[in-house]
């Protein structure tokens, strides 16, 4: 085995992520006159979901293919946990790098178990120790083992690929995943109960992630932060989606957010941004859950016409009482303190 199966040995033998630092780089494609990605620079901290978003065309999928070098830039330097990934062979690094994409890419022929266990395979990880990672990826995504391990790709559904996916490109434990509209060909539920799915995983794994979509309600619910990318992935906004939401930094990010900021910013508030008011149980209120958001508690408000509601606790705990106004306040309260400084 060679030295590179443990370059990121001290965080890829358990969960984590790593930090990851591309510095000016770009991609010029052979024949192409102009670049498909420009002087692109950004840092990522370890164990952080960053997001690029941007319309078809941009330089996303270059941007992310690159880090793996499934593509090679022609110019730039990019670090996985400090290390110059330009210098590292190849198959090694992808070894070390999870990788899902749209199109699932799962081999028809094999199994399920023997497609999770590809890269441990290639690792040489004794037998006993593959078969139980197997068993234990495939109850992570929620596909029992019994069920699903022995059968073909083409016996499971969409939903069920997509997560025989991620096991696999979770299967070495790489502390960095590359993750290309993994959700994309799904239906709008699946897709919903994936993204679910999904953010429960990576709160236990917290792996450092990049995700390219084109969707940026997609980009709002998973992204710790979001690149704005426009053509040559040029990034006309990087921050956290409150605070692209609040303050887009020009035209163009706005027209990409597009209807209903003000929704999608309250979709992200839990109720207890808001500031409450003493209840009162003579009014009788409907009640919110206390961690339920404020788009949430709005939409109970308009459907119930009621004056206010009552945010509860999980144990019955009446915390306050919410009204119109409160959420309207904890916007702007909100709005204020994510604009970044300049
Ligand atoms: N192998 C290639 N040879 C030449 N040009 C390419 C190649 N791959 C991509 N391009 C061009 O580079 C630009 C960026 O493509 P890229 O696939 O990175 O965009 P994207 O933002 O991921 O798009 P999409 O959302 O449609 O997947 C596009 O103009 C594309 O036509």
């Amino acid at each position: 085995m060679s030295d590179h199966s443990n370059m990121f040995s001290s965080s890829a033998s358990s969960s984590g992520g790593v930090s990851i630092e591309l510095d000016a780089v770009s991609k010029v494609y052979p024949g192409q006159p102009a670049a498909a990605v420009e002087d692109f620079s950004m840092s990522i901290e370890p164990g952080e979901l960053v997001v690029l978003v941007g319309p078809s065309g941009c330089g996303k999928t270059t941007t992310m293919k690159m880090v793996n070098r499934i593509i090679e830039p022609s110019s730039g330097s990019i670090r996985i946990d400090g290390r110059n990934v330009l210098q590292l062979p190849p198959d090694d690094l992808r070894r070390h790098v999870g990788y899902v994409i749209q199109q699932i890419g799962l081999f028809p022929h094999m199994t399920i178990a023997d497609n999770i266990a590809t890269v441990p395979r290639l690792l040489k990880w004794p037998k006993k120790r593959i078969a139980e990672r197997v068993t234990e990826l495939l109850e992570t995504v929620q596909l029992d083992p019994a069920v699903f391990a022995g059968r073909y790709p083409r016996q499971l559904s969409g939903g069920q690929q997509q997560r025989a996916g991620v096991a696999r490109a979770l299967a070495a434990d790489p502390p960095v995943m590359l993750m290309d509209e993994p959700f994309g060909a799904t239906d709008p539920i699946t897709r919903e109960k994936l993204q679910a799915e999904f953010l429960r995983l990576q709160a236990d794994i917290g792996k450092t992630i990049i995700f390219v979509t084109h969707d940026f309600d997609e980009a709002v619910r998973l992204g710790d932060r979001i690149a704005v990318l426009s053509e040559r992935s040029r990034i006309e906004q990087f921050d956290t989606p409150g605070a692209i939401l609040a303050a887009p930094a020009n035209e163009y990010v706005a027209s990409f957010i597009g209807g209903g900021a003000t929704l999608k910013r309250l979709g992200l508030l839990p109720v207890t941004a808001a500031s409450l008011t003493s209840a009162d149980p003579a009014r009788g209120l409907p009640r919110v859950a206390a961690d339920d958001t404020l788009r949430d508690a709005l939409d109970q408000l308009v459907r119930t016409g009621a004056a206010g509601l009552d945010v509860v606790e999980s144990d019955g705990r009446v915390l306050g009482t919410l009204g119109h106004a409160d959420i309207s306040a904890a916007l702007t309260a909100t709005g204020r303190s994510e604009v970044p400084v300049p």
